[in-house]
């Protein structure tokens, strides 16, 4: 069977059809504009990855790449039915919401001697086990819990069967190709399979997948098995969190319909039409941010593309959205309960 469009392809395709969703080039300009001051700090930095968040790894070692993919193979629907009812994760005295809930989590374990970065252990975890995991100190669950059960028995099993039981053995054999890695990842592991159809033809996203590679690069510091030739060649990754900072940054538009729908909470499914065109249109606004960011550098005489690309801007984007709730609580976030994002 033939391998879909790359991310890049699909988000250019979904851009140019798209009804609902629309990019605005003059607004990825002004957003280029208003980020280049920024490119030089850590927060748009490899090194932020670590230096800003203390739930990271600090190592570079085989057991951080396991943690990295433990929490992306989990790394996807945290956003809660009410926001005054939240699943939160106290950890060394700070309490966690979102994915850092699920970060906060397996540190947890970790200190309570339980191996979860294990393959070994998570291929055969019970229902029970990622429940005590993954519990809540409020009333409210992590969703989706039975299917992080099903994804880790899944994931933890495949890495047994195919790669000695670590990830480092596949990072290993993509021999420092981003993209080689990536058709590893989404051709070995079903639930990184982040596909769809959109006018009759298949398009990707693989948002797992890919924040899976840039995460790699990130925890291995860019170095050794964690140096990627082709790390620009990713997208950003097409979650909740992105488009709704960029409609906020007015570098993307809601259709009225589509937006009224947005503040009505409504329910979309995975594949769904505007849902589609939300994370295909985000992907292709945020390789037009790219663009302007590189080019205002080149007006000044600075070749960037070491440092300017749609992993670290992504990083910058998603950290801003987490830090700018309050600014960007006007602007709905589309709701999918699914385990690609
Ligand atoms: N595009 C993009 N989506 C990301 C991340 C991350 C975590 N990455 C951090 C780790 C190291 C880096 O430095 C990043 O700071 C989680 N997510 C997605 O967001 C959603 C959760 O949101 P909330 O409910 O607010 O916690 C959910 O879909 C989850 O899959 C990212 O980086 N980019």
């Amino acid at each position: 069977m033939e391998a879909p469009p790359t991310p890049l392809e699909s988000a250019r395709f979904i851009a140019g059809r798209s009804r609902d969703v629309s990019v605005s080039e003059e607004g990825a300009r002004r957003v280029a504009e208003a980020l280049f001051d920024k490119v030089p700090s850590a927060a748009f930095s490899l090194a932020g990855w670590k230096q800003l968040h203390e739930l990271n790894p600090r190592a570079a070692s085989e057991e951080a790449v396991s943690w990295v993919f433990l929490v992306d193979t989990l790394n996807f629907s945290f956003w809660p039915e009410r926001d005054d009812q939240k699943c939160l994760v106290k950890y060394k005295g700070t309490a966690y919401s979102g994915y850092w809930a699920l970060c906060a989590a397996v540190n947890r374990a970790l200190d309570e001697g339980i191996p979860i970065t294990s393959a070994s252990y998570y291929a055969t975890m019970t229902l029970d086990q990622v429940r005590h995991v993954l519990r809540s100190d409020t009333e409210v669950p992590m969703p989706l819990i039975e299917e992080r059960h099903r994804v880790l028995n899944e994931s933890g099993t495949v890495l047994l069967e195919k790669f000695g039981g670590s990830f480092l053995t596949c990072v290993k054999m993509s021999e420092n190709s981003a993209q080689k890695l990536l058709r590893l990842v989404v051709e070995n592991f079903p639930s990184y399979r982040d596909e769809a159809v959109f006018e009759e033809k298949k398009v990707s996203f693989y948002k797992r997948a890919q924040i899976l590679v840039a995460d790699t690069w990130s925890v291995l510091e860019g170095k050794g098995d964690g140096f990627f030739g082709d790390i620009s060649s990713l997208t950003i990754f097409a979650d909740y969190r992105i488009p709704q900072v960029l409609v906020h940054l007015k570098a993307m538009k809601y259709s009225e319909e589509l937006m009224k729908k947005l503040q009505e909470g409504t329910i979309f499914q995975s594949g769904d039409k505007e849902e589609v065109e939300i994370r295909g249109c985000s992907i292709w606004c945020c390789a037009l941010i790219c663009k302007h960011l590189l080019e205002l550098y080149e007006k000044k005489g600075q070749d960037m593309r070491d440092q300017i690309n749609a992993v670290l801007l992504d990083y910058y984007l998603w950290d801003y959205a987490r830090d700018h709730r309050e600014e960007m609580k006007d602007i709905p976030f589309h709701r999918v309960r699914c385990i690609y994002y």
